[in-house]
């Protein structure tokens, strides 16, 4: 099979390997995993992106999920520019950030203060120093192939970029600050009360995503989130949940909304931002009164509430809040794309599965039921590359790894959906000829 000729973006990612490491700022965008070339991308509107040799490409990566309205959307736009005219960066308060906490506590059920940062890393990495002053404890409990951004703590068997590159558990992380994280596969229950036992009364948090995306997407079952908040609440340990991906995507209250599971904690990125670099943190009032200057954990950024991102955001969110219909479009497009792709399987008779949470879908090349990282790590990683690869050569952009969730926009319409469809229904031709 042909790899896309893409002249302009390798001779970039040659030029880029003299100046930044392995040519790229986050390394999932490396193409490491799948082989080949990264595209590299000039501008995307709609459902559409283009690339330095003046390809465009239906796309399911949409930034890794922001761009839940498809790019460029105009009310997005219009507020950026709006805020830029106001200048770029203050470092004092702003009536904005007021507008976008009220905004965040009013969607996200588990949030009753908020504290903005700039990315989820920070978010995921605030929110456990918040768990751990509150409580006073110093281990908390995370799930193999959740990925929860790049602090140190949080990469010990991480999902994502982290194992799409073969290293979940990365050097530079110290010995003494691996032995806090305890792990427990995704879905199981009788693991977290083993650590539990185990390590009884020194656990300040468990950290989830509840609907992980960064092993291939994983869906709970067994009422496991439900489980988990009873246990967490009888033990005294705080519950966070990770929506830095499935925050404002699921539905406006996120994964905490359609499980009907409240946490203490919730991280959230990506969609708050409308494509700027945000992340924040909030929960309950007593544990968000431990953050700086109303407690004693300290967090802080020079960016933090940044106007034009906070502009971006503010745009994003009204337009979620005030359509909900969003979500049921969305839902309808996912089950469109995802039927597509079952049938595509069934003519073929492959027995590859297809999961699919309202705009979240992914395909893993497998013929087990994913339930959980071990499960991921079992599939046919070489058998996505070619499919990836096939599916760019018919005019669709994937995530470049089988371990990342595929992430529709609004945007994509019905006609859009039939062409990914046939997308997949020659690629599996192709590549399973
Ligand atoms: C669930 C989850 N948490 C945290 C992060 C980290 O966010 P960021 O990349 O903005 O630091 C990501 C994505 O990277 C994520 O998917
Ligand atoms: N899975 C990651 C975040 O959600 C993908 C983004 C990245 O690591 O660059």
């Amino acid at each position: 099979m042909d790899i896309v000729n893409n002249k302009r973006s390798a001779d970039l990612f040659s030029k880029a390997q003299n100046t930044i490491p392995g040519g790229v700022n986050s390394p999932v965008r490396a193409f490491k995993s799948v082989g080949g070339t990264p595209l590299f991308i000039k501008s995307a509107k709609g459902a559409y992106i283009t690339d330095e040799d003046n390809k465009s490409y239906l796309e399911l990566i949409n930034s890794w999920g922001p761009m839940i309205l498809g790019h460029a959307h105009p009310a997005i736009l219009e507020a950026v520019q709006g805020a830029v005219n106001n200048s770029l960066s203050f470092g004092a308060p702003t009536s904005k950030e007021i507008d976008i906490a009220e905004l965040i506590c009013s969607m996200v059920p588990s949030i009753e203060k908020v504290r903005m940062v700039n990315s989820g890393t920070e978010a995921t990495m605030s929110a456990i120093r918040v768990a751990r002053g509150f409580t006073g404890k110093d281990k908390f409990i995370k799930i193999e192939g959740c990925y929860h951004g790049h602090g140190d703590a949080f990469l010990i068997a991480a999902g994502s970029g982290a194992v799409t590159m073969g290293v979940p558990n990365s050097p530079g992380v110290t010995e003494g600050t691996a032995k806090d994280t305890l792990l427990a596969p995704y879905n199981d229950v009788d693991k977290i009360e083993q650590l539990i036992s185990e390590n009884k009364d020194e656990i300040a948090a468990l950290i989830i995503e509840p609907v992980p995306g960064n092993m291939g997407l994983v869906l709970p079952t067994n009422d496991y989130l439900k489980k988990l908040r009873e246990i967490c609440t009888r033990e005294g340990i705080i519950l966070i949940f990770d929506e830095v991906m499935t925050g404002f995507r699921l539905a406006k209250g996120g994964a905490q909304e359609v499980f009907d599971v409240i946490p203490d904690m919730t991280t959230l990125g990506k969609i708050i931002g409308g494509g700027m670099p945000v992340g924040a943190y909030g929960g309950k009032a007593e544990l968000m009164d431990y953050v700086a200057p109303a407690g004693p954990v300290y967090q802080a950024g020079t960016l933090s509430g940044n106007p034009v991102a906070m502009a971006a955001g503010l745009a994003m969110l009204h337009h979620l809040n005030d359509n909900p219909s969003v979500y049921t479009d969305l839902a309808a497009k996912g089950k469109k794309l995802v039927t597509g792709i079952q049938a595509a399987l069934d003519r073929k008779n492959l027995p590859y599965k297809v999961t699919l949470l309202g705009s979240m879908v992914c395909l893993f090349f497998t013929d087990k039921e994913v339930n959980n990282f071990a499960d991921a790590q079992t599939t046919n990683t070489e058998k996505f590359g070619k499919f990836f690869h096939a599916m760019l050569d018919n005019g669709v952009y994937l995530p470049p790894s089988q371990y990342e969730s595929w992430f529709m926009s609004q945007a994509l319409t019905d006609e859009n959906l039939d062409e990914i469809i046939a997308a997949v229904n020659a690629s599996l031709d192709s590549i399973e000829a």
